[in-house]
């Protein structure tokens, strides 16, 4: 089965055009192009056409564009550049109404941003969208607009991560997890990682090159994964033929949903086998 990884998504200022360059030489799964918070108002014009020009260049992996909110000055330059081709994704900040979304008619993969409270409440109607590829969260502006304080292990946003993840999942989407702002901190950063994977998340969005191994790693599967999923595999395998519809392996019960799982392993280990981190 073919699967494509977005274990690391990497953010890029559309300000930046060394950092665009740079982006094309690194190992994140995915890049976002970013026209929104990461440029000032006074350089939205230039960003575009950072971006326009980026367009036309090969990509190793799927070129996303972050376009400027609904409501805002820039949004119809935003996505009508976005909708030029060479985009892979255009993905929609502070996303709430799912009606709105349905209505914009794109016909790039929509990838809308969770991270206002009403977009929170609202995940699973987002997440049923057509069109709809992904939802990913913004970890800075629900701080702010639930107006918590950064705590250990992400408490005040449990809540909220977990809705993403139920609402993605319930309707065949991906979920991506939030940034983690301190690009001095990998053992953090890795933590967090490990936390995004064991809540569901498919991958994380990163800021900095420095997070993409990481990310990369801890969404990834190891070779011995990938070895011990073989063995479940062959072991399953041996039980269906002998006419079993549960089997045991190491002691622990395993039935099909198990096999399942080995496999979704194993074809995500293939696909990365290109792009280690
Ligand atoms: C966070 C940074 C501002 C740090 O910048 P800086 O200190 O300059 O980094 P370094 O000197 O360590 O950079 C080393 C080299 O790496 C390149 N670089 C850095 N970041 C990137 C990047 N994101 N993509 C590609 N390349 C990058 C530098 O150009 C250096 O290269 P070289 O010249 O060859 O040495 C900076 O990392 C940064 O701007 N990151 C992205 C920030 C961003 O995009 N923010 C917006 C998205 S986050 C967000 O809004 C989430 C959400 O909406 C929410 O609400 O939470
Ligand atoms: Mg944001």
């Amino acid at each position: 089965m073919s699967v494509k990884p977005l274990r690391s998504v990497l953010y890029v200022p559309g300000d930046k055009p060394r950092a665009i360059e740079k982006a094309r030489t690194l190992h994140a799964d995915a890049v976002i192009l970013d026209l929104e918070d990461a440029v000032a108002p006074e350089h939205k014009e230039a960003a575009r056409e950072n971006v326009r020009a980026a367009l036309a260049w090969r990509w190793p992996g799927p070129l996303f564009v972050r376009v400027n909110g609904l409501g805002t000055p820039w949004e119809h330059d935003d996505r009508e550049m976005a909708l030029l081709g060479g985009v892979d994704g255009i993905v929609l900040p502070k996303a709430e109404d799912p009606a709105v979304l349905a209505g914009l008619h794109l016909r790039v993969p929509l990838w809308p941003m969770i991270e206002t409270p009403l977009g929170v409440l609202r995940a699973p109607e987002i997440a049923a969208v057509p069109g709809v590829a992904g939802m990913i969260v913004g970890a800075n502006d629900l701080t702010r607009a639930l107006r918590t304080r950064p705590a250990p292990g992400r408490l005040p946003l449990l809540h909220a991560l977990s809705a993403v993840v139920l609402a993605a999942r319930a309707h065949g989407k991906i979920p991506l997890d939030a940034v983690y702002n301190d690009v001095r901190d990998p053992e953090g950063f890795s933590h967090e990682c490990e936390q995004g994977r064991t809540l569901g998340f498919a991958g994380k969005t990163v800021i900095h090159p420095d997070q993409i191994g990481i990310a990369n790693t801890t969404f990834g599967v190891t070779d011995q994964e990938a070895e011990e999923a073989r063995t479940l595999l062959s072991v399953w395998e041996q039980a269906r033929a002998e006419g079993q519809s549960i089997a045991t392996h190491r002691g622990a019960l395993i039935e099909q949903m198990h096999a399942d799982e080995a496999q979704e392993m194993l074809d995500l280990w293939k696909a990365t086998k290109t792009n280690p981190s």
